[in-house]
């Protein structure tokens, strides 16, 4: 075992034994299992159909962020909140379509706020890797639905989603909760983040979940597990979604874009989903800039043009240049694939092709 791994399991069990530990729908051990674990190869619907339920109820899903994961869907929702005419889950990544199906439809139709002037729909960055099973039942359900998906550089996504599963290891968060301060007020989360263990095992805790603790074999051996190899692999993910929704149904955005024009985004997003456009300008137009050009969710201090500006070094993978590199050739065939489906869909962007 390693130090990592039997420092997490002796603050499993000081966890588990915490009186006033905040009841935990999963342990830590499925929380890290449900990160590696869904995939389009292996997450398949255990459970019955529900779109003969959903019949009888008068429920309708009108968008869904697929994602990807990293690609600035908080952001996303933190600003989607602000338009009147959507209207989505107070907490982010609802997870019904991965890991609360069994809970059934009632448990899924009682997350959003039922108000039929505005537009329903929630932000999973997981989804895009759903199996072709769920994506299917989903399309019985909501055959109309519009879906969105944010396109990251994928060293970038995979160095941010590694630095984020060390933190949450070293926090003992749950999947689908988050690190205080990514969205305000979560007083869940704040409670999540102060584990029950000695200053010191939290000190030796942080020092191992930082990524300057983690040799570069660390690193390519996570880009090389399925949990990211299927998040880089974009293209196959949403060849799936093809299958089932036409072409405009689904719109892919460049991460890029966050950064160079929020509100073009923003616009693109709402207008999509079904937003009046005259209802969308005011929108984007009365954002409070500040939000606007805000990073929320920040696990690297990447300042989005490719520099990296780390006040810790020790989160920086610019200074890991052979890492970089290793890590540019293992996500260089889905680069090519996913600027392959772009052009297809007729894009005009790509990804940074490392070739
Ligand atoms: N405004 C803005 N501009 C550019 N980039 C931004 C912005 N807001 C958030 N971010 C970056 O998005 C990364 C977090 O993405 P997500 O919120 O989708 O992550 S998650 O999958 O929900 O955990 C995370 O990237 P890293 O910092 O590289 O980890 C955030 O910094």
């Amino acid at each position: 075992m390693s130090d990592f791994a039997s420092l997490l399991s002796s603050f499993k069990v000081t966890a588990q034994s915490a009186a006033a530990a905040p009841p935990a729908e999963k342990t830590n051990e499925d929380a890290s299992r449900k990160r590696a674990a869904p995939s389009a190869a292996s997450t398949t619907l255990a459970f019955p159909s529900i779109h003969i339920h959903l019949k009888k109820k008068s429920f309708d899903l009108h968008f869904l962020i697929l994602g990807g994961q990293k690609c600035g869907t908080t952001w996303v929702h933190t600003l989607l909140q602000k338009c009147k005419l959507v209207s989505l889950p107070a907490q982010k990544e609802v997870h019904f379509w991965d890991w609360h199906y069994k809970k059934g439809i009632d448990w899924y139709i009682r997350q959003f706020e039922q108000n039929s002037s505005k537009h329903l729909g929630e932000i999973t960055p997981d989804y895009v890797v759903l199996p072709p099973t769920t994506i299917a039942e989903i399309h019985r359900c909501f055959p109309n639905l519009r879906l969105v998906f944010i396109a990251r550089d994928l060293v970038e996504r995979a160095w941010s989603a590694m630095v984020m599963e060390l933190r949450d290891q070293n926090m003992g968060l749950n999947p689908g909760e988050f690190a205080v301060g990514v969205i305000q007020g979560d007083k869940r989360s704040a409670k999540r983040a102060k584990p029950n263990v000695s200053t010191s095992q939290q000190r030796r805790m942080q020092q191992l979940s930082s990524p300057s603790s983690q040799p570069d074999s660390y690193f390519i051996e996570r880009l090389e597990h399925e949990t990211h190899k299927s998040r880089s692999d974009y293209a196959t993910s949403l060849k799936n979604w093809y299958e089932y929704f036409p072409d405009d149904a689904i719109l892919l955005i460049d991460y890029r874009d966050i950064r160079s024009d929020p509100h073009g985004v923003l616009y693109k997003i709402v207008t999509h989903i079904g937003v009046d456009e005259d209802v969308a300008k005011q929108y984007v137009d009365e954002l409070d800039e500040e939000e606007v050009q805000q990073r929320v969710n920040v696990s690297t201090n990447n300042d989005g043009n490719g520099k990296e500006t780390h006040n810790d070094s020790s989160v920086s993978l610019s200074q890991r240049p052979l890492l970089k590199k290793q890590m540019e050739k293992l996500v260089s065939p889905y680069v090519m694939s996913f600027n392959t489906l772009l052009r297809a869909k007729g894009y005009t962007w790509s990804l940074n092709d490392y070739t």
